[in-house]
């Protein structure tokens, strides 16, 4: 993995939220397009490193730490989002515009959350969003407004926003939050098959059935820091994940898939 192919590399990070130190001097690398979990117990900064790869996020500028994305320091914000696709359910929080699905995933070209009287989508990017909306299966929800769809309908078009750019890597926070278990099968094979064809995933998760086969590595993160990174066998084990969360937890793996007990 060379300095220009890694998605990340951020060396001894610390990030604030207000007041509180949310990353803690912490040091990650993740290669281009590859498929990572990030866990961890309510509060320990997985939204917090998130954000900072998105750079919603900034650290603290001090010597010694690096936050390099791509490659580079320095990111204009708009050209980074052309190369994630960032699905988070905080994204639009407090917007009082209620776009409509098709609308919502155009604006994945602009950064945006619906179109705005200065956005002028061309036929190519409107025919490329409708193509988004059918690789996720909501193509019938063009029309349909944000406000009316079910939670499940509302991410998989989120997803398909991301998506519109054909991005290396789709950043997930908490994805499956609030599906049933119909729409988290449909989901995990939606991520899988993009995981199959070279799109990289980079996932928050509580969960570790969300944490789809396709995912090889998994990071523990506890208290802003790095706890245990490595493949996800040797990660998601009893000892570690019951000292991470101070209560026995016992994952259990069947054909790929893991699920606590
Ligand atoms: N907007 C904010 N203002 C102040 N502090 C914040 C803010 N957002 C998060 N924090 C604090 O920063 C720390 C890290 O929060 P973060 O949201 O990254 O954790 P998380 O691991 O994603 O948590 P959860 O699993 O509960 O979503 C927490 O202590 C949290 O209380």
């Amino acid at each position: 993995m060379t300095e220009e192919t890694a998605l990340i590399d951020f060396r001894e990070i610390t990030v604030m939220r207000g007041d509180t130190l949310a990353l803690d001097g912490l040091s990650l690398k993740i290669a281009a397009r590859e498929n990572v979990a990030i866990i961890g117990p309510n509060g320990c900064g997985k939204s917090t490193l998130l954000k900072t790869i998105t750079r919603e996020l900034y650290p603290l500028a001090s010597e010694g730490t690096s936050a390099r994305i791509m490659g580079r320091e320095q990111w204009d914000v708009a050209e980074l989002r052309e190369h994630l696709g960032v699905v988070s359910n905080d994204l639009f929080a407090g917007s009082e515009k209620d776009p409509r699905g098709l609308e919502i995933a155009i604006s994945g070209f602009f950064s945006s959350w619906g179109l705005w009287p200065h956005h002028h989508p061309t036929e190519q990017m409107i025919e490329r969003s409708t193509a988004a909306m059918r690789q996720m299966g909501v193509e019938h929800l063009a029309k349909r407004r944000y406000s009316q769809m079910s939670s499940g309908e509302r991410k998989r078009v989120l997803i398909s926003r991301a998506l519109v750019h054909d991005p290396d890597t789709l950043v997930l926070d908490e994805p499956s939050d609030s599906l049933d278990l119909a729409m988290l099968k449909d989901l995990q094979s939606r991520l899988r098959q993009l995981a199959q064809t070279g799109t990289g995933i980079v996932m928050v998760t509580h969960h570790l059935h969300e944490v789809v086969p396709e995912i090889t590595r998994v990071v523990l993160l506890r208290k802003g820091r790095v706890f245990r990174d490595g493949a996800k066998r040797e990660v998601l084990t009893r000892a570690n994940l019951s000292e991470l969360y101070e209560t026995d937890v016992e994952p259990v793996e069947r054909d790929g898939f893991y699920q606590y007990w």
